[in-house]
């Protein structure tokens, strides 16, 4: 099985060039320790932080164990966001850009980012004010809900892989973490909905309250990428040009956001399968809101959902403009993204 896995891994540095659902198979259904474990290995970060190995994989594995059995959230999204992550951070406009504990911090960030994601969305706990929201106060809940998670199980001595950092590598790695995965959705539901999403479209005002609830970071972080890109410094050499941490992290929280929503620009045959699962999570939410005699959320009615029609919006209204403006700050090395998105995203509309 070694062997097969170790195959299965060879794709690693390559845009869907793995199946995260073949290594959940192989890997005794650790698709998440594999693939980060497998990534951080390639990039030397046991010897440049003196990593014990034991550590780093008991927490990993602890970290994949918190993740639950819900039909998308679960350990899988979160390998295949630490991959995509890894392979953005190899784009040649980035090529020595990033410090080696900004490039773990991001890995970690996406390794952590839905830990204990309980298949229920931002907008299913505000409106229901659970003990989550009530935890929270009703600001990006599951995101606060992930990172506390992430970092307290880092406090167990048996997964204290960063015992050798210095207070300051500590307080930076945690508060890039924490920018990092804040933004990636969530937010207080009623944050103003994106003027030029609702009035277009005939669909539902529904669809686009789980965006303003699920997304609410996403039009902030894709303005200020855009502002990034008009004014992008770029060196003679290609890279870009970094130079303070408002920038810095701004480039790391779109790229993890990108990873994030990247499942519609991977070859079609994995984003089809990303596509099912996440409507099953969805519907399994519509199902309980139905026994609770709640409103069912958008897209979550087993019973009057169009599928395909909320897969061409998403694309058109959130990941499209993300990895457009993605591709244009590190351009030209994102285009065979933009193409996948593009031949997927007829594929579905051509269902419509
Ligand atoms: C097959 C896909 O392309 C699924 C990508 C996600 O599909 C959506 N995601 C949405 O919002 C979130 C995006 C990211 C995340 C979450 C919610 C909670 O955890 B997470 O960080 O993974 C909204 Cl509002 C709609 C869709 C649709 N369709
Ligand atoms: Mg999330
Ligand atoms: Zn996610």
């Amino acid at each position: 099985n070694e062997d097969a896995l170790a195959k299965e891994l060879e794709g690693i540095d390559m845009w869907g060039g793995i199946d995260l659902f073949k290594i959940a198979d192989i890997s005794n259904n650790r698709p998440l320790t594999s693939v980060m474990y497998t990534i951080c290995k390639k990039r030397d970060m046991f010897v440049k932080f003196k990593l014990s190995p034991v550590k780093f994989l008991t927490y990993m594995m602890t970290l994949e164990d918190h993740y639950r059995e819900v039909p998308y959230h679960n350990s899988l999204h979160a390998a295949d966001v630490v991959q995509s992550v890894h392979v953005l951070l190899s784009s040649a406009a980035l090529d020595s850009v990033f410090t080696d504990l900004e490039i773990l911090s991001a890995l970690i960030a996406s390794a952590m980012h839905d830990v204990d994601h309980p298949g229920l969305s931002n907008q299913y706990h505000c409106s229901n004010s659970t003990e989550l929201a009530i935890m929270y106060n009703d600001a990006s809940v599951l995101e606060n809900h992930h990172l506390a998670v992430g970092f307290k199980l880092m406090q167990q001595n048996h997964c204290d892989m960063f015992e050798h950092f210095t207070q300051k590598q500590w307080q930076s790695l945690r508060k890039m973490s924490i920018d990092m995965v804040g933004v990636l959705s969530g937010g207080l539901w009623e944050e103003s909905l994106p003027s030029g999403l609702c009035g277009v479209l005939e669909s539902p005002l529904g669809f686009f309250q789980v965006l303003a609830t699920d997304m609410s970071k996403h039009m902030q972080l894709l303005a200020n990428l855009k502002t990034m890109v008009e004014t992008k410094k770029v060196a003679a050499s290609g890279v870009l040009m970094l130079d303070n941490y408002t920038d810095r992290i701004q480039v790391l929280q779109n790229m993890v956001h990108c990873a994030d929503l990247s499942n519609s620009a991977k070859p079609i045959e994995l984003y089809k399968k990303w596509v099912s699962v996440i409507i099953d999570e969805y519907w399994m939410q519509g199902d309980v809101e139905r026994q609770a005699g709640l409103e069912i959320s958008p897209m979550c009615d087993r019973h009057n959902t169009s599928i395909e029609r909320s897969q061409v919006m998403f694309i058109d209204f959130v990941v499209h403009p993300l990895l457009e403006t993605w591709a244009d700050l590190v351009n030209p090395y994102a285009q065979e993204i933009i193409n996948e998105l593009s031949d997927n995203r007829e594929y579905y509309a051509s269902l419509i």
